[in-house]
């Protein structure tokens, strides 16, 4: 499969702050790939990259096949970037704005658009409340429909209703008209459910690096909360570093199971806790995969291969 974007070894440094380490990420033709991670885990500073905003520190990109150092014009006839801080001629009015744009991409259409999102044409960008400055900036993207979406952090206070409308148009693009060529988007978000509902591919940063990137069905198939009860107990090996120790009582051990579905789960428990009893384990939602990440004081460092490793501190925990 054609991959939309590809990175080598991307890098960004400030100073002494690695805003982004050495990253290496396909996002495949067709796919919704969303960005998570806390505050300052380097998304924006990945995305800026690929936008040629930043330039990398070491490393390489292309996008739509472009070097991404080399992104201009004619680029960004098939790329539309839309960030929450983005700097709209504010003094325009939604209609002026969007007529502005329209000679610069053949196959402009905003009617629909503007329509199912609602958007009041008259009004000044400078005039329009937070939702409408984004629906707006959306529009104006998906008129000239790219073949790249990029979206950072869209969602940001925003109302649940404005979140649902922009989601529905986006969906909209991902479900295509016939004998369009697939859209792909690359989406960075804290907003956990909706990225959920329509993602097919995830990447989570912490601390400028990427720990895991992967489909969202893999995802979903290896991560399991399990509850094991310990009454009669014995003490047995330490957990295995694929497991993320959440809570341990005296009757009770609950963690987080990540690689659920190539690990022999049962063996390894009756090794950790041996002569424990009944055993439930529940598929996880991607918000409280990413709790117990955070919870866990740490993550799964390697990418794919699926090697996780664990601190000392939750061994001792254990
Ligand atoms: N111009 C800059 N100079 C110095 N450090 C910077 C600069 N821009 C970003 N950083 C640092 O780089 C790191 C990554 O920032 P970035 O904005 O990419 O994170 P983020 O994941 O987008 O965060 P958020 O979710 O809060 O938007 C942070 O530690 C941030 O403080």
């Amino acid at each position: 499969m054609t991959n939309v974007i590809e990175t080598n070894g991307l890098a960004k440094g400030y100073g002494r702050t690695q805003a982004l380490q050495p990253t290496t990420l396909h996002v495949p033709e067709g796919a919704v790939f969303a960005l998570v991670g806390h505050n300052g885990a380097g998304k924006t500073t990945l995305i800026k990259l690929l936008m040629n905003i930043l330039h990398p520190s070491a490393g390489s990109a292309t996008v739509c096949g472009h070097a991404s150092h080399s992104l201009s014009g004619d680029a960004f006839q098939n790329i539309g970037y839309v960030s929450e801080n983005q700097e709209l001629p504010e003094w325009m009015t939604v209609r002026e704005y969007l007529d502005y744009l329209q000679p610069f991409y053949p196959e402009w259409e905003t009617e629909t658009l503007i329509q199912a999102l609602d958007i009041p044409l008259d009004r000044r960008l400078k005039h329009l409340s937070r939702g409408m400055l984004m629906k707006a900036a959306l529009a104006s993207v998906l008129a000239f429909h790219p073949k790249l979406i990029v979206l950072d952090e869209p969602f940001s206070g925003l109302d649940p209703l404005v979140r649902d409308e922009l989601i529905e148009a986006l969906i909209d693009v991902v479900n295509g008209e016939e004998g369009r060529p697939p859209v792909t988007i690359l989406i960075s978000s804290h907003d956990l459910a909706e990225i959920e509902s329509f993602a097919t591919h995830i990447g989570y940063l912490n601390h400028g690096k990427l720990v895991f990137a992967e489909e969202m069905s893999s995802l979903n198939a290896r991560f399991r909360e399990i509850t094991v009860t310990l009454e009669g107990s014995g003490q047995g090996v330490p957990p295995p570093a694929s497991w993320l120790l959440l809570e341990r009582s005296s009757s009770v051990a609950k963690f987080v199971h990540s690689q659920a579905d190539t690990e022999p789960v049962a063996e390894q428990i009756a090794a950790v806790f041996p002569g424990s009893g009944e055993v439930t384990m529940e598929p996880m939602t991607l918000r409280t995969i990413f709790l117990a990440l955070a919870r866990s004081g740490r993550a799964p460092i390697d990418i794919g291969d699926k090697d996780v490793r664990t601190k000392d501190k939750t061994r001792r925990r254990a």
